[in-house]
């Protein structure tokens, strides 16, 4: 902003007094502010006296949190305070990561989401209407920010938010929830990125019926208005913050297909529910390759839920199956791709075009037994198929159930089982039901946290198989190498990271790396997305040494010294 200017000495200059200061959360310390800021600053006598350290702040937030009656409270008390003061918040966050991450991100976000008109304080990001396109530049003017000052902006449009489906312009604390976790995790400076919804209407009734709704109260425009509106904003972002990473989040599929097509070859962008969870369950699949001695050319593959999740993952096990030997055409057939209508077959109507590599002929299906529908059923998958790896993106909770995976556990000695489904309630199974069900064999990894699992005298930590743990270090190595695109090996860098952190000695060690590390394995995902893509020749800075590089631009939650102009 205009008014606060980081100084040569690390020192934040500011032109505003007083109250001003005290109502910008970038530059609000609270009662931390020292006698001669209060002094220089204009705020004798607006601070009780005491003068308390940022720690000393921590500890009575914490208290604060903790006396929230619920995770929703928690989230708005949390919001509030990160709408206050930056710095005190992400401290907490960091204090208390593990604990914290569920209530500012999966799954409790989702229940903020749905409540954001009744919880509504204060607003946070842009807003963008695709009632009045022309001004979605003056909503980038009206940040005054300049073409250097913004690094990641996260947009989505909430037409699939996590697996609760459109939720209109609440899905904008996705898009602040995934911010704060790449603060959090990589250290990106929480004042260079903006948050954004790009508001196109909602199909949801209970939302259009609610007075107190706050977003387009009309159905969701798509096509032609639609694609101009994406392309208007992916045009004035560009144009006010040219270097900006463009991170698309929870739109619905065949959208987000559509705009990867159009701008992933062009311009620094990814699509995170297909990108960054195919890097992170393919992290999960290496690991378990690793932990079973087995090759990624041999594994049969189940997808449950062939949406932006499922198919991101199938792409991109199927491309480390090409480089690790197999023809395109052997990979995509280890795939057995599902949606609510069971297994995806040549011939069958409204295929959309990224599952079609996936279809299975009729020919080799002409013996499976069908339903009543003519449909080829989940159980039926399981026993013809005979997969080692089961991953479930269908927001179907309990659909894997007893039955489904015994089966399964029949034709395999260590079944490698990920329902990835947010938020927690929408998990396809629990991993104290997939430990008891194949007699504590299976290798599990889930999309939202769950507890360890306590199993045959060993506690089982359950890996958490969610992008948190792959876009905060690609985002960071791209924005310090300033990426001109993301190319696939920077995704597989990413998987090869995360994979290389897992714990493989401990008795009990999850399929990922625990989240308490979440932000060292963020830094290596950082350093070894920067370096391929110098290798891959798309790095427009190529920093002498990359990992220096990488921890000097991590943003840490500590306060600088606010002098006044
Ligand atoms: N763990 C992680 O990092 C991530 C998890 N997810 C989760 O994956 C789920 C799906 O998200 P998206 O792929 O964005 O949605 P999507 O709508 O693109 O895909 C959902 C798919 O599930 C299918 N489906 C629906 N009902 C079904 C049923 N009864 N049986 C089989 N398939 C069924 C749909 O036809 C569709 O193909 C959500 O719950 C989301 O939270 C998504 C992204 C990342
Ligand atoms: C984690 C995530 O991106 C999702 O569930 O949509
Ligand atoms: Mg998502």
């Amino acid at each position: 902003m205009n008014n606060i200017k980081v100084t040569k000495e690390g020192n934040l200059e500011t032109t505003l007094r007083g109250k001003e200061v005290l109502s910008i959360p970038t530059l609000n310390k609270g009662v931390a502010f020292s006698a001669e800021e209060r002094k220089s600053l204009g705020l004798d006598g607006l601070l009780p006296p005491t003068i308390l350290s940022l720690d000393e702040q921590a500890k009575r937030a914490y208290e604060q949190f903790q006396a929230q009656p619920d995770r929703l409270r928690q989230n708005v008390y949390l919001n509030d305070l990160q709408n206050r003061n930056e710095v005190l918040f992400f401290k907490l966050l960091q204090n208390h990561l593990r604990e914290m991450l569920p209530v500012v991100y999966t799954p409790t976000v989702g229940e903020a989401i749905q409540e954001y008109s009744h919880e509504y304080r204060r607003p946070q990001g842009i807003y963008l209407s695709i009632d009045n396109v022309e001004g979605i530049e003056e909503a980038f003017e009206n940040l005054h920010a300049t073409a250097g000052d913004i690094d990641l902006i996260v947009a989505t449009d909430s037409e699939s938010i996590l697996g609760i489906g459109d939720w209109g312009v609440g899905g904008i604390n996705i898009a602040i929830g995934k911010l704060a976790v790449y603060t959090a995790a990589a250290g990106i400076d929480p004042s260079r990125v903006i948050p954004v919804v790009l508001d196109v209407g909602t199909n949801n009734e209970k939302l259009l019926n609610d007075p107190l709704y706050i977003g387009n109260r009309h159905e969701r425009i798509q096509g032609e208005r639609y694609e101009a509106f994406i392309d208007a904003y992916v045009k004035a972002a560009l144009k006010y913050f040219p270097k900006a990473l463009l991170h698309w989040e929870d739109l619905g599929n065949k959208n987000a297909r559509n705009i990867m097509k159009k701008y992933n070859h062009e311009i620094l962008t990814f699509n995170d529910d297909i990108q960054g969870t195919g890097a992170i369950t393919l992290a999960g699949v290496l690991a378990a390759m690793k932990k079973t001695g087995a090759s990624i050319k041999d594994q049969r593959v189940v997808v449950f839920g062939a949406g932006s999740a499922g198919i991101g993952i199938a792409d991109q096990i199927r491309d480390t199956m090409v480089l690790a030997g197999l023809s395109e055409e052997e990979a995509n057939k280890a795939f057995y791709t599902m949606d609510y209508r069971g297994l995806l077959v040549e011939g069958m109507e409204n295929i959309l075009d990224f599952q079609e590599p996936y279809l299975r002929t009729a020919e080799e299906i002409k013996d499976w037994k069908r339903d009543e529908n003519g449909q080829i059923p989940f159980i039926e998958v399981i026993r013809q198929a005979k997969p080692t790896i089961l991953i479930g993106t269908s927001g179907q909770s309990g659909a894997f159930s007893e039955e489904i995976v015994k089966e399964m556990a029949k034709h395999v000695e260590r079944p490698v089982i990920m329902p990835m489904s947010n938020p927690t309630p929408l998990a396809e199974a629990v991993p104290s039901d997939l430990f008891k069900w194949t007699d504590g064999k299976v290798l599990v990894a889930t999309g939202s946290p769950f507890d360890n699992v306590e199993y045959n005298g060993v506690s089982h930590e359950i890996g958490q198989s969610n992008n948190a743990f792959a876009f905060p270090g690609l985002g960071l190595g791209s924005i310090v190498v300033e990426a001109k695109v993301i190319t696939p090996a920077m995704f597989a860098a990413t998987a090869d990271a995360i994979a290389e952190s897992v714990d493989f000695e401990t008795p009990g060690s999850g399929l990922l790396p625990s989240m308490s590390d979440l932000q060292e394995v963020s830094i290596k995902v950082a350093i070894a997305v920067a370096e391929t893509a110098i290798k891959e020749g798309v790095a427009n800075r190529i920093p002498e040494n990359v990992e220096q590089a990488v921890l000097d631009a991590m943003w840490k939650p500590q306060y600088k010294q606010v002098v006044a102009k």
